[in-house]
This record gives structure tokens, C-alpha cells and sequence, in this order.
């Protein structure tokens, strides 16, 4: 193994975007690399990449930071880059086992969400059931790569994390919110506390299985994961990467072993009560395109007509979260979600 040094830069942690948008691959037997404070990267696949300190225990958090799960989900991707390039470089120290992935790479190169399938819909072997679509193979590798990681990963919970990082389709009430799939273990308040670290506004707490990456993580790796929803979807180069700062500190905060900053409260907390699914191409959603995320709607407002099928809000106030009557018939059209901030932070577990 040589390290990156006496190879000279650049080599794929100096910009891993740009060598992996590129269809980069290190020479045999240049997989491995030592950089900076003896960090160890090993290029697995397109867009995967492994960072080992120089000294593991058991005691070692491994940590699993992903972006580019929808392929024009760019801001979050570039942070992810950066990352890799700091602790590369020595800028950033390594305290944590770090599995980087960028997701859906063809779709980066098209500026499109996916190819022939969404990709955050193909995990937890949902990808078996749809072996011709361009994004099955991706699916089952990004799978594999997570369970080897996590395979060698200490086994407390609390050693193990997946941070998700998306942008959305829509403005939202709350410009930085997260997801975190239902897997029926108890939430966790190291979760919740990281969460408010990184300035993330508010929660929604899914309760049905999902076949996300952070459900397939949660349930079949045992990581705290969840899904970060950063801001707005823009292409590569347009992004204004300051508003993001919150949750690149809070992820560096998390890889380096640094101190969380205490100064920020609590997310509100939102839980699912319902999911509009799309029926049919007959569909109509009654959301307008610029109504953000979380918009709240009254007792008796009809959302969603498709055939037979109503969705009539039921509870005195309902919010609606990424409404979208283009997704492929079976899918998710919109979440429909209710506060529950009291309680859900009253029993989180210690
Ligand atoms: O803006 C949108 O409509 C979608 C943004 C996005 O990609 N969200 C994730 C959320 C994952 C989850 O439900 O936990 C997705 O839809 O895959
Ligand atoms: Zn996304």
C-alpha cells in the first residue's frame, strides 16, 4: 500500500465527485490508500469509499454518511465530497469508522432523481421484485456494502449511525427537517439530540416499514439512521452550501468525535397518520406545486380524488409532506402527518 503522498494528488479523496462522476478507477492495487494522521480509504465501488483511523477498538463508532440517493439531490453530495477531502487531507481528524456512499450516479450525470426507478423505494430487497430496472443493481450493492460495513462494526446500537442526506422537490414550513424510519425499537434521544446539533427544525416519525436506505439500515444493520431533508433540490455548482452548515458541522461534529453545541432547541416532532398512494394516472391532488412541505389543512378539506378513493382530513389539523401526483402508480403521493412534539419527546429513551 503506498500512501497518497508519494502517489501525489489528486487521487479519489482529493475530489471523490468529480472521480466518481468521472467513472474513475484507482489502478490495481491502488485501492488502498494512508493519508493524512495514518486515515486509511479504500475505494470499494463507484461512489463507495471506506476511512479507517489508524487505531480501532471496540469502542469505535462506525458511521455510515450517504447523498445522491436521487440524483439531482446535489448539495448534500458536494458537502459529502468535501468531507472526504478534509479528513483526507488532515484537515478533518477521523475518530469514527466512515463508509461514504454516493447513491444514484447515473442519475447524477443526467441531473435527474433516477433512471428507471426511485431508488429510496428499492431497499430492504424490494430491488428483487424489479430486476430489470436500471436501479436494482444499485440497490442490492448498496445493501451488500452496508451490511459488510456494519458486519465488522461494534455492537451497540449506539456505535452505529446512518445519516441520509436529501434534498426536496418542494420549499418546506421547515427549511431542514428528518425522517426516521419505523423499525419498532424505541427512538433514541442520542437521535434526537444529534438532530437538534445540526439546527434540524423538526421530525416526522414514519410508522410503517419503508424501503428506504435508512429503513433497510435501521432494521436489518441496527444503526440509528435517519433521512435529512436539507433544503431545496438544485443543480450541481447552483447551491448556496452556507445554509447548510448546521448539518455539515453536526455530521463533521459526529465523524471527528467533537462536542455537539447545546445552544439550539428541540425538533418539533410530526407522526404519520396516513399516506395518500397514487391508484392510478387518474389521480388529482388538490396541493398546488408551490404549497410547501408541512402545510397545515383543516377538518373536511378534500386532498386527493383517484377513482373510488378520498382523502378527506380527519383529525382538526393535518400537514401534508412531499405531495406529488407524479410518482409511479403504488407509490407514496404525499405523507400526512399530525404534531405529537410533547409526547414523543417526553418518552424518548435515555
Ligand atoms: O421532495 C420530495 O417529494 C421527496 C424528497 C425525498 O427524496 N424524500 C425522501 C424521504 C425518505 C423517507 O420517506 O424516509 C424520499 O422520498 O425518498
Ligand atoms: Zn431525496
Amino acid at each position: 500500500m503506498t500512501s497518497s503522498a508519494e502517489r501525489g494528488m489528486p487521487d479519489f479523496t482529493g475530489d471523490f465527485l468529480a472521480f466518481t462522476l468521472a467513472g474513475g478507477r484507482p489502478a490495481a492495487g491502488q485501492e488502498a490508500l494512508i493519508c493524512a494522521n495514518g486515515v486509511r480509504a479504500t475505494w470499494l465501488d463507484d461512489g463507495i469509499l471506506r476511512l479507517e483511523p489508524s487505531t480501532i477498538d471496540g469502542t469505535t463508532r462506525s458511521v455510515l454518511v450517504s447523498a445522491g440517493i436521487h440524483g439531482d439531490e446535489t448539495a448534500p453530495i458536494e458537502l459529502l465530497s468535501f468531507i472526504v477531502r478534509d479528513i483526507a487531507s488532515g484537515a478533518l481528524p477521523l475518530a469514527c469508522r466512515l463508509l461514504i456512499v454516493l447513491g444514484n450516479i447515473d442519475a447524477m450525470r443526467t441531473s435527474c432523481r433516477y433512471v428507471d426507478d426511485d431508488l429510496n423505494r428499492l431497499f430492504t430487497g424490494k430491488h428483487a421484485q424489479l430486476p430489470q430496472s436500471h436501479e436494482a443493481p444499485r440497490a442490492a450493492a448498496l445493501e451488500k456494502a452496508a451490511s459488510d460495513f456494519f458486519a465488522h462494526a461494534a455492537s451497540d446500537a449506539g456505535a452505529r449511525w446512518h445519516i441520509d442526506m436529501h434534498t426536496a422537490i418542494r420549499a418546506s414550513v421547515f427549511e431542514q427537517f428528518a425522517l426516521l424510519p419505523h423499525t419498532g425499537a424505541p427512538l433514541s434521544r442520542a437521535m434526537f439530540e444529534w438532530l437538534r446539533d445540526a439546527r434540524i427544525a423538526a421530525v416526522l416519525l414514519h410508522t410503517a416499514k419503508g424501503n428506504t436506505y435508512s429503513h433497510f439500515t435501521a432494521e436489518t444493520c441496527g444503526a440509528q439512521a435517519c433521512t435529512l431533508e436539507l433544503g431545496k433540490v438544485r443543480p450541481f455548482g447552483q447551491n448556496d452550501l452556507t445554509r447548510f452548515a448546521g448539518a455539515d458541522r453536526a455530521v463533521r461534529q459526529m465523524v471527528s468525535g467533537g462536542e455537539g453545541v447545546e445552544d439550539a432547541s428541540m425538533p418539533r416532532v410530526f407522526t404519520v397518520i396516513d399516506q395518500i398512494t397514487k391508484q392510478s394516472d387518474q389521480l388529482e391532488l388538490h396541493v398546488a406545486a408551490d404549497v410547501p412541505n408541512f402545510t397545515a389543512f383543516a377538518k373536511g378539506t378534500l386532498l386527493a380524488r383517484d377513482g373510488e378513493y378520498r382523502y378527506t382530513v380527519r383529525h382538526d389539523e393535518e400537514r401534508i409532506v412531499f405531495p406529488n401526483p407524479s410518482v409511479k402508480p403504488g407509490l407514496r403521493a404525499g405523507l400526512m402527518v399530525v404534531e405529537t412534539t410533547q409526547q414523543t419527546l417526553a418518552a424518548l429513551a435515555g
